[in-house]
């Protein structure tokens, strides 16, 4: 008797999904300041990232990744071009679709004390994130826990004030409470690039943790390809406005193209074939 194989079911796409990606940016182009003083600081950059997929955005400071970060979540107007998310152009939505849009998209700053009121406690600041009408952290108190637990933060931290966190926790906090607006989009603009090697690996490997779990959609900004390369699936390397080259991460990195990339990959520091988690030494860990 012969035996069929079962094949596995591949997975269902979420309702009004299709084969299109979740954000789209098509021939963006951003020119800021005014008259004799103006610039362009994007050119016609176009990138496509798909749901489940991490999409790392590397280029050197000056190159506009946060400016392309700050124009996708409607921080800045593009100039020319689209921005489209689930197949609907931004900037042409009703008010509640840009409204509803504010939420689906969250971004992690480079700085999360800057962005977390050191008024609030942490818990007040989840439980904003949660619900921001009734921003009630003790009606909120299991789903704080929860995202607390994800980050690996003890659920005592949720009566704390920022100040009493070190850059890595705080960091953990800025990813827990956009985690727990539970976007489409997350958009982490350099959230390493503040922090010592050990606690980079770190929060790089619970991003990782993070984005296999929970199946995370995200644009991953950083302008070292090495922190870029532990947590995406393709490269968009920008140079001055332009996009320069984009491809799976893995071919970039190992037979980058255009001459640009190759120099960015020679200022990783440890050099083109460090690996920010396996070339970190068991004692350099064990310190953080
Ligand atoms: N409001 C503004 N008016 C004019 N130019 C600006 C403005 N904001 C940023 N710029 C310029 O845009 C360019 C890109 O800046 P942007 O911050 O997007 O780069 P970046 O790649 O994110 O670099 P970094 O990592 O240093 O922030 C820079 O030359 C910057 O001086």
């Amino acid at each position: 008797m012969t035996h069929q194989t079962a094949t596995p079911a591949a997975p269902q796409a979420p309702a009004g999904s299709t084969d299109c990606p979740m954000l789209s940016v098509q021939d963006l182009t951003v020119v800021l300041g005014s008259g004799a003083r103006s610039a362009t600081i994007l050119k016609k950059v176009s990138l496509d990232v798909r749901r489940g997929r991490t999409v790392g955005l590397v280029g050197e400071s000056g190159s506009g990744k946060s400016t392309l970060a700050r124009t996708l979540v409607g921080a800045l107007p593009p100039s020319s071009g689209r921005i489209v998310f689930n197949g609907a152009e931004v900037g042409r939505m009703t008010r509640a679709h840009t409204r509803k849009l504010r939420r689906q998209v969250q971004l992690i700053p480079q700085d999360p004390y800057s962005s977390l009121n050191p008024r609030r406690t942490i818990g007040q600041a989840l439980a904003e994130a949660i619900d921001p009408l009734r921003a009630d952290p003790v009606r909120e108190r299991f789903r704080i826990s929860h995202w607390l637990a994800k980050v690996s933060l003890d659920p005592e931290a949720a009566g704390r004030y920022p100040h009493e966190f070190s850059g890595g926790q705080r960091q953990r906090i800025a990813i827990a409470r956009a985690l727990a607006v539970e976007p489409e989009l997350v958009i982490a603009d350099e959230i390493t690039s503040a922090l010592d090697l050990t606690t980079q690996a770190e929060i790089l490997n619970l991003l990782a943790d993070l984005r296999r779990e929970l199946g995370l959609t995200m644009l991953f900004i950083s302008h070292n390809l090495a922190v870029v390369r532990h947590v995406s699936d393709e490269v968009v390397v920008l140079y001055r406005g332009d996009v320069v080259e984009s491809g799976n991460v893995d071919r970039v990195y190992a037979a980058p193209e255009h001459p640009y990339t190759r120099r960015l990959l020679d200022s990783v520091p440890g050099g083109p074939g460090f690996n920010i988690d396996a070339d970190l030494e068991p004692a350099d860990r064990a310190a953080g």
